[in-house]
């Protein structure tokens, strides 16, 4: 029989104080369905699966390949719709992985919580109702990966953590979001995937933990130091840049060096927009450095553009292929 599969990754929303103070991982995917009862009322069943127990800065890309192969089975096993609840420091990497790694129709929403189950007025439950309701939504397929947060539907490719503590933490600063749910019903309006779909087999995925992608984040005076001590240890890089793409002048035949040897991204820190090539053309500027052989981000922002770089190199993509693939996302 068809069901929505509720996958638990860990997280703020599957947390408890601990006795030695401060909260910490305590809940399984079954407690959390216990703490919403509307769930029971639709007409369709949900099966919870605990599959880590983990705060999100601890999941690795192992983590992430089985995330991937166990929402493959629930689809398989005829789930209409997948929901995982997932820590909020990284869901937007998450779910830009699954978004590049599932191809499928089903939608596959991502949803968490900034306040503990204990706190006063703790957002999970709402936000877990939510997200079933997306993932049953006809509207919802084909969209890919989905980020659910209070209330607003995001998609995987553009949705961020903007906030250290608010309920209202996520947003989407280059379009919006794609949706919203009004008490309980989604509605959605946003445009769907790129289409790029990045394949991950045994090989691929055992891989996707070996490859080292560094990312760097720019700042005023910067003279390069930490890519120097960096050396030959990345199999590729983000470069997190000052405003549209740029570096201090002084940073340019560091960046250019790495750029001959390895793939390298160039991205925006300011944390909205895109890196294109645009206005500027001084020494360190985007024009420059892609001149130089980095690579354009487009909209994506310095962690989903390594996500993308790390997928691609496990999948042996050539220059051309990661050059097309960053494409997609102008
Ligand atoms: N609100 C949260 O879920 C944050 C938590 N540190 C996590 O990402 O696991």
């Amino acid at each position: 029989m068809s069901h929505v599969a509720v996958i638990s990754m860990g997280g703020t929303i599957a947390m408890a104080p601990s006795a030695s103070g401060g909260i910490v991982p305590a809940l399984g995917a079954d407690d959390l369905l216990a703490s919403v009862p509307a769930l029971a009322a639709l007409d369709v069943p949900v099966r919870a699966t605990t599959l880590r127990s983990l705060p999100s800065p601890s999941l690795g890309f192992a983590d992430l390949v089985a995330l991937a192969e166990r929402v493959r089975a629930e689809i398989a096993d005829g789930a209409v719709g997948v929901v995982i609840t997932h820590g909020t420091d990284t869901i937007e990497e998450t779910a830009f992985f699954l978004d590049l790694t599932l191809p499928d129709e089903v939608p596959v929403v991502v949803t968490g919580a900034m306040r503990h189950p204990h706190a006063p007025g703790a957002d999970g439950p709402a936000n877990l109702y939510a997200a079933v309701r997306v993932a049953t939504a006809p509207a919802a397929r084909g969209l890919g990966a989905l980020v659910v947060m209070s209330d607003e539907i995001h998609g995987a490719r553009f949705v961020r953590k903007s906030h250290t503590s608010s309920t209202a933490a996520f947003v989407s600063p280059a379009f919006g979001p794609l949706g919203l749910v009004v008490e309980g019903d989604p509605r959605i309006r946003g445009v769907a995937r790129t289409g790029l779909v990045v394949p991950v087999d045994d090989k691929v995925g055992a891989r996707l933990v070996d490859v080292r992608v560094g990312l760097v984040t720019v700042a005023l005076g910067d003279d390069g130091e930490l890519l120097r001590r960096a050396g030959d240890a990345f199999h590729g890089l983000v470069v997190a840049g000052l405003g549209a793409g740029h570096v201090p002048a002084g940073m340019v035949p560091l960046v250019a060096e790495h750029a001959a040897r390895v793939p390298v991204v160039l991205s925006s820190r300011t944390g909205a927009g895109a890196v294109l090539r645009q206005t500027y053309g001084y020494p360190g500027s985007e024009r420059d450095l892609l001149d130089r052989g980095l690579i354009q981000s487009g909209f994506l922002d310095p962690a989903k553009a390594r996500i993308l770089l790390q997928l691609l190199l496990a999948s042996d993509a050539g220059r051309d292929e990661i050059v097309a693939a960053f494409d997609r996302y102008r």
